[in-house]
Formats: structure tokens, sequence, C-alpha cells
């Protein structure tokens, strides 16, 4: 039975999916109300409210997968999570359309003074020339990071007869030139625009993208839009131009704290503001409940997330194929491991054959999480796998190669350690599964599973019958073994595999055989 914290409200038409699976406990809990029990969570569901530290992350040590039920994934330290080995996902267009009409509102509200006409109206006033507006036809907006609410804004604007001007680094031309909008730099945008709306998300590089230097390029009465997240457009800094009259007026729906302390800026006539209501509608709530829980559900059933923040994005198909490579690269990582009994300071994988169809940064996940595992005592899986290798010093790289050396795919591993380097080949064989085929240039051919024992030795008669004979005299029964020499009388290799895990004083025993010169125990 997994459990699932949701620990912010949602709507539970949308969570039907986790609260309908037998298998998912759902318990909806703010998360100050469990901190009792918090290890005990495999999954946990939040909006904006809850904040994913560090500390929480390390408190909630069975977590497996965090979802957040929109957009913005500030409020989650998705650097920690990843090194927990914690999905991280979102639902990135349950709420778009909401939030666009949301900006769209305020903006008319903003430029026509609603908000402030309606309050004096019901204090019985009847005051017409006070809240003289402008006409949004014919102005020009411009839409500070054009992803999916920024285009449906544009759509918007267009209808309004606006005139539209786009910054967004990140942009693909071909995108911006369907919408027909005018793609400019920073600089022009500021420059050109009576209207400003931010819609990036709030990263180190978007905190404070307008400030006191960038307000000081915008129009003199200029009217501005924070529908995205508070910090985009410097609370402080907005202030100066607030009262210089600079800044005609200012729509804000996020804040950097939230609820607001920044009372100065909420108390200006001219500013207008919602308690975070971007997403708060039924049909937005629907979607992000349902999408996130969808995935959840997926999770748990053993099936690929698509909408992760932290591990490439891929559908039910993709990761289907991917699957067998992944779980063979996984075993090839966990027999370099064993092999190898010193550290390991690069890795490099190559590619060849069908399996570079496929997204193999996936794959190479897999290799480093096999890797890690025997080494270090912590979760290791695809989503931290990369980051640890990284913080061990460990140096990875894969490549793709036109020599699959026979084979329909192949994917082989050098490992260079501080004493010796370590070379494995490995393909998967449809409907046979995944098999090695290359052992430090021997050539070899067994299936990566169970209970293994390479033995690297002298090509000499009767060492084979030796090793058979201890292992017979210590009960042990042999499943299957390969060999392999490269020259007669040469180098040899044997990896036996066992119904069952072998002691370890018979690699002890082993070890006396003459012309044996390592003998490497792998648990698959
Ligand atoms: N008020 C509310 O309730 C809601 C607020 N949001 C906020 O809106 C943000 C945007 O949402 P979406 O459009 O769905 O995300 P999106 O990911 O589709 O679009 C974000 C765009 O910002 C651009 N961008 C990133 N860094 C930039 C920079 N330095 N300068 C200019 N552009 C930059 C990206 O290239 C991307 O095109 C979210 O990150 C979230 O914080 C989202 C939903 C609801
Ligand atoms: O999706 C987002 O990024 C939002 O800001 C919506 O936040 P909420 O889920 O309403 O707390």
């Amino acid at each position: 039975m997994f459990h699932v914290l949701v620990s912010d409200s949602m709507s539970n038409e949308g969570l039907a999916p986790l609260l309908e699976n037998p298998h998912l406990q759902i318990i909806q809990k703010n998360i100050n109300e469990v901190s009792e029990s918090l290890h005990q969570y495999d999954a946990l569901v939040v909006r904006s409210a809850t904040k994913v530290t560090e500390d929480l992350l390390s408190k909630m040590s069975n977590l497996k997968i965090i979802a957040r039920a929109g957009v913005g994934v500030d409020n989650i330290d998705v650097e920690a999570a990843t090194k927990h080995g914690v999905i991280v996902i979102n639902a990135p267009d349950g709420n778009t359309i909401s939030t666009a009409e949301h900006t769209f509102a305020m903006m008319a509200s903003l430029v026509r003074h609603i908000p402030q006409a309606n309050i004096s109206v019901k204090s019985r006033e009847w005051n017409r020339s006070s809240y003289v507006g402008t006409e949004l036809a014919g102005k020009h907006l411009g839409i500070i990071g054009f992803g999916r609410i920024g285009s449906e804004i544009a759509k918007r604007a267009r209808a309004f007869d606006m005139q539209v001007h786009v910054f967004d680094p990140f942009l693909p031309k071909t995108r911006a030139e369907k919408l027909g909008v005018d793609i400019c730099t920073l600089e022009e945008v500021l420059k050109i625009a009576d209207i400003i709306t931010v819609h990036t998300p709030l990263t180190k590089d978007t905190k404070g993208l307008l400030g006191k230097e960038n307000l000081a390029k915008t129009k003199k009465g200029v009217y501005l839009l924070n529908c995205a997240r508070g910090g985009i457009i410097d609370e402080n800094a907005v202030i100066h131009f607030l009262e210089s009259g600079h800044v005609a007026g200012m729509a804000l729906d996020v804040f950097e704290i939230e609820p607001p302390t920044n009372q100065r800026l909420i108390e200006f006539e001219q500013v207008i503001a919602t308690p975070h209501l971007g997403a708060s509608t039924k049909e937005a709530q629907l979607n992000v409940a349902s999408q996130v829980a969808r995935e959840v559900s997926d999770f748990f059933n053993g099936k690929p997330v698509t909408s992760s923040i932290n591990l490439p994005a891929m559908s039910k198909d993709v990761y289907e194929k991917i699957q067998p490579y992944y779980e063979l690269s996984k075993k090839m990582g966990l027999i370099v491991s064993q092999c190898m009994n010193e550290p390991v300071q690069e890795i490099s994988i190559t590619y060849a054959g069908s399996v570079t169809d496929l997204e193999t940064s996936f794959i190479t996940r897999g290799l480093l999480s096999g890797f890690l595992t025997t080494r270090i005592d912590t979760t290791i899986n695809e989503v931290n796998a990369a980051m640890i290798s990284k913080e061990l010093g460990i140096t990875f790289g894969d490549k793709v190669s036109s020599n699959t050396y026979g084979y329909s795919n192949s994917i082989t591993v050098v490992a260079i350690g501080e004493t010796k380097t370590f070379e494995i080949r490995g393909t998967y064989v449809a409907h046979y599964g995944g098999r090695i085929v290359s052992l430090n240039g021997f050539n070899i051919d067994f299936s990566p599973e169970g209970n293994l024992l390479y033995i690297q030795h002298t090509d000499r008669p009767g060492v084979i019958g030796k090793v058979g004979n201890i292992l017979g005299d210590n009960e042990i029964n042999i499943a299957t073994m390969q060999v392999g020499r490269k020259e007669m009388g040469g180098e040899a290799i044997m990896m036996l595999s066992f119904d069952k895990p072998i002691q370890e004083n018979v690699g002890h025993v082993l070890k006396n055989v003459g012309d044996i010169v390592n003998i490497r125990k792998i648990d698959l």
C-alpha cells in the first residue's frame, strides 16, 4: 500500500484516479498536521502553499514523487528533491487558460479602473470623472516570457486590436512567427510598450528582472502586470516609479511573500491586486488535479510519468521501448562497479545501432544508477544518479558510434579507475532479453542476472576443472558457465552463474588455484 499526502486544497473530482486506486491510501491534510508521520508518505501532492524544502525532504525519507497541481515549482527545492532521488512532476497546461483570462481581466480592470470605481459606487459615490480610463485597442503590449500563458495572452490581445511585442530568449522563431507577434529584445519591449505583463517562471535570472534599472527604461505612464510570480517585478523598486507617476498603475496576482507584507505597495490607489487567483477556476482546478492524479497513479502502477521536471519527458510508448535498454544498462553498471574494486574517475558510454533512436540520456542514467547502487548508501535511481556521479567527481559522457560489432544494437561502457580500466558491452535482443557480449575485450555471451562469479585466469588445461571441483566440494551447483579467451595459453575469463548466492569463503579458496589472477563476485 502506497501512502499519498495531499497537503493543499484540491478538486476531489480531479483527484478521483488517486482516491479510487485501491493500492493507494490518500491523506488530505496540511503538512503541519502530519509532522509525526512524514516518513511514511510515498507521494506528496501540493499546490503553491506547501513549501517543499530540503529540511522537509530529509524528514520524508520514503518519498518517491512530488506532484505539483499547477505550473510553477518555485515552492519546491527541485535540486534537493533530485538529490534525494525524488521525481518532481507538474501539470504544465491545466491552468493556462484560466491564468491568461485572469491576466486579461486584470489588464482591462487596470486601464479602466474597475476595482476602484466599484468600491466608489458601493460607497454610494457617483464619481464618473475620476475614473476616465484608456482603451486597449491600438496600444503596445509587451509580453515578457512567451510560453503557454504568454501565447494565450497574445491571442486575446490581438482580438482587442493591440500590438503585441514579446521578449523570450528561449523562444523558437518559428513559434513566434506562427503566432504573428513581434519578437524583440528586452530593451525594445521596455521602450515601446504601453502595458507590460510578465509570464516567466521565477528563477535566479528572472528574479528582479524588472528592477530599478529596467523600470527606468519603460515609457512614462506605463502599466505593469505581474500574474506570474512575486519578485519578477521588484516590489520595492516599483514603489518609487508609482510615486513619481512614471508607472501609471500596476496589477498584481502574486507577491514576493504571500500573503503580502508590502502594504505600501498595495495601498497605492493605482495598484490593484488579487490573492493569487490565476489558477483558481473550477476548470483549471479540475484539470490540474486530474493531470497529477493520473500521473501519480501511473507512477505507482509502474508506468512512466510524462511531465517530470527532473527527468527527460517520455510517453508510454517511448518508455516501453527504452525500458529493456534501461534495465540492461543498469545491470552493466552493477557489473562494472563490482568488477572494479577501486574508485572510478571516468565512465564513457557508446551507443550504436537501433538504441541510438531512443532517449539515450535516460539509459545513461540507468547505467550510472546501477554503478552507484553498490557504492553508496543512499537511494540511487534515474533521478539522482547523474547529479550524485558529478558530486563524487565521476565524469561521464555518452556518444554514438556506427560500429555495432555485428549486433543490431550495442552499448559499450569503459570505466577508468585509479589503476585499471574495465570494458563491457551489452546488446538487447528482442523477445530474448539483454546479453553481455564482451568483457574487457573477451567475447562472451551471458544473461546479466542472478549470482555470478567473474574469474580472470591463464588459459591452461585443468583450471576450469579445478574451479568446478572446488565449487562441487562446497555443494555449489553451477547453473551456466561461459568462457572466453583471446589466444591459446593467454589470458582467459570465466563467467559462472549459480542458483543461489555463493559463500564469501569459496572465493578465497578459489584464489589459491594457480593461474587464477582475479575473482569477483557479482550480485545482480
Ligand atoms: N498566477 C497564477 O495563479 C499562475 C501563475 N503561473 C506562473 O506563470 C509562469 C509561466 O507559466 P507558463 O506560461 O505556463 O510557463 P511556460 O514554461 O509555458 O512559459 C514560460 C516562458 O518563460 C520563458 N522564460 C524563461 N526565462 C525567461 C527570461 N529570463 N526572460 C524571458 N522569458 C523567459 C520561457 O522560455 C518560457 O517560454 C509559471 O512559471 C508560474 O510561475 C502559472 C500558472 C498560474
Ligand atoms: O500553477 C501555478 O504556477 C500557480 O501559481 C497556481 O498556484 P495555485 O495552485 O493556485 O496555488
